[in-house]
């Protein structure tokens, strides 16, 4: 494009300095903004401004807007040419392209930096990257706006890549697929990979959306994978695994969250014994709206029993208005009389306690994956908006609060990300039995850690961004969606206090008898 463009010198330029006549420079290209002066939503003013009017106006735009609004092809049409002799230095990230943003990146993936923990075989996921970029970015953005679920392409693209099924970790539902279109052996699949795709899927910058996007699988199908019928999982897992049915976990109510004993929902068998019939209700179910399957916690006459519901009679759900939005198709379900047979059982009658926390250790832990990364990026706004925002003439990194609420953001995502890469070191070496004792404490420790340092960030970066902060459009758009999203990061999978009470709960339970001061 560069190479057929018009030259001008900037001599030329500043002729065109009148209303009914309006060139700007920005970023070394020339656009005629002569007819677009009435549309401009940051009104007409600012465009006629001796200062913009045939000036280089390339600071002042870039303290107003994001780079995206040059990209748009309505903007782009308004280039009539180019300053003799400069170049754009202001571009668009590619898709798959890596930050080079200081700590926009773990160092894993950052230039010049190295990882004791990644090899190789992760070098690979660096192609989801560009696949996020390309299909997942887009979609999250357009979703975020209707509140629709995902788009069924993006599912089925990411069925293709066995994106749902790596997402479970690794095991024996890996065997015989393509991973990454054959990149990795199912055998060589590790937790750092699951780490990589949970962190890159994060990038989306839309929190709803992700968890949209079958994150109410990942919670609700390990207990049909470990515990169900082998014709239980022959019927639900491939169509699950393929993108093409929704699952979701449904567990809290009402009237119990983390009192999962306190739980009302019954399930009696029918008089022949050959079926549960499942009565009560669910709320904040993760993509209950539109789930297929429902993993549901019920009270039964030996005590709480996990049963595997599929829509049908007698199941509604209804959308839940969230602080975020509704493509996570977050639902309050209500179960009349819901007849299930009695084969759906995950686990032993009354063993349902077992089946449900056996998976806590790993949802908590893909939440810490998520929370880790999105910190980064929040950081990266904040970085690159402190670096073009001029206040009182004078870049706002020269102010030290902003540097000194930036050193601490930096300093709270760098310890979530390396305590969590040692936990996942932890988690690769040991046994399913070993994590479930020996790593309880610490994931629930990383998880309340994780989201008060994301709760904290969250806070810096509205005070940095200001009113753009809780603004949804414009330059602090992903600082607005973080701010008001993050509380959620710090309820789900068990709310900050009762993860860190836990944690110290089960240090204590570990203390050598001996020990004395
Ligand atoms: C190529 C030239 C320009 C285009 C295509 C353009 C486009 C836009 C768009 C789309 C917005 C809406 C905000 C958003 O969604 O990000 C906006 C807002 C704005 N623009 Fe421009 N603009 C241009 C140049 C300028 C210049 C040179 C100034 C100089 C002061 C300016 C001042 C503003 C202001 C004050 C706002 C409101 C910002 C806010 O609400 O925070 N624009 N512009």
């Amino acid at each position: 494009m560069s190479s057929n463009l018009k030259q001008f010198t900037r001599e030329e330029v500043a002729k065109h300095n009148k209303p009914d006549d309006l060139w700007i420079i920005v970023d070394a290209n020339v656009y005629d903004l002569t007819r677009f002066k009435a549309m401009h939503p940051g009104g007409l003013a600012a465009l006629v401004d001796p200062e913009v009017a045939g000036q280089d106006a390339t600071d002042v735009f870039y303290s107003l807007h994001r780079t995206e609004v040059l990209e748009r092809p309505q903007y782009k049409r308004l280039i009539v040419g180019r300053i003799q002799g400069e170049e754009s230095v202001f571009t668009a990230r590619e898709p798959g392209d890596l930050s080079k943003v200081p700590y926009g990146e773990p160092t894993w993936l950052a230039d010049g930096y190295y990882s004791p923990y990644y090899t190789e075989a992760s070098s690979p996921f660096l192609k989801l990257r560009q696949f996020v970029d390309e299909y997942i970015y887009p979609d999250a953005q357009a979703r975020e706006e209707d509140g629709k679920r995902p788009d069924q392409k993006v599912l089925d693209k990411m069925a293709e890549l066995e994106l749902h099924a790596m997402r479970m970790g690794p095991g024996k539902h890996l065997q015989g697929r393509k991973l990454m279109n054959g990149l990795v052996k199912p055998e060589e699949f590790d937790y750092f990979h699951e780490l990589i795709i949970t962190q890159e899927l994060s990038r989306c910058g839309a929190r709803g959306y992700g968890d949209g996007l079958l994150g109410g699988k990942v919670i609700g199908l390990p207990p049909v994978l470990n515990f169900g019928s082998e014709e239980l999982k022959k019927k639900v897992v491939p169509e699950v695994l393929a993108g093409k049915k929704f699952i979701c976990l449904a567990i809290s109510e009402a009237q119990a969250g983390s009192d999962v004993m306190g739980l009302q929902t019954t399930a009696v068998k029918s008089e022949d014994g050959k079926e549960w019939i499942i009565n009560g209700s669910k709320k904040w179910i993760t993509n209950g709206t539109f789930a297929d399957y429902f993993t549901v916690g019920c009270k039964t006459e030996d005590g709480f029993t996990a049963i595997l519901v599929e829509r049908g009679e007698g199941v509604e759900t209804r959308q839940i208005k969230t602080s975020y939005s509704s493509t996570a198709g977050t639902a309050f379900i209500t179960f009349d009389n819901v007849r299930v047979p009695v084969g759906n059982t995950l686990g032993e009658e009354g063993g349902g306690i077992f089946v449900i926390l056996s998976n806590f250790n790993h949802e908590r832990w893909v939440m810490c994956c998520a929370s880790a990364r999105s910190q980064r990026s929040i950081i990266e706004e904040c970085l690159k908006w402190a670096s073009q925002r001029k206040a009182f003439g004078k870049p706002l990194t020269s102010q030290a609060v902003i540097r000194s609420k930036l050193a601490a953001m930096i300093a709270r995502a760098e310890s979530v990300q390396n305590w969590l890469e040692n936990v996942t070191y932890q988690m690769c070496n040991m046994s399913y039995k070993q994590q479930a004792s020996k790593l309880a404490g610490q994931i629930a420790f990383l998880k309340s850690y994780s989201t008060a340092c994301g709760q904290e960030t969250a806070r810096d970066a509205v005070q940095i961004f200001g009113g753009r902060g809780i603004t949804k459009t414009g330059m602090g758009r992903f600082i607005e969606h973080y701010h008001r999203t993050i509380p959620f990061d710090s309820l789900l999978g068990g709310a900050e206090d009762v993860l860190s009470d836990l944690g110290v709960r089960q240090a204590l339970r570990g203390m050598p008898s001996n020990a004395r001061l």
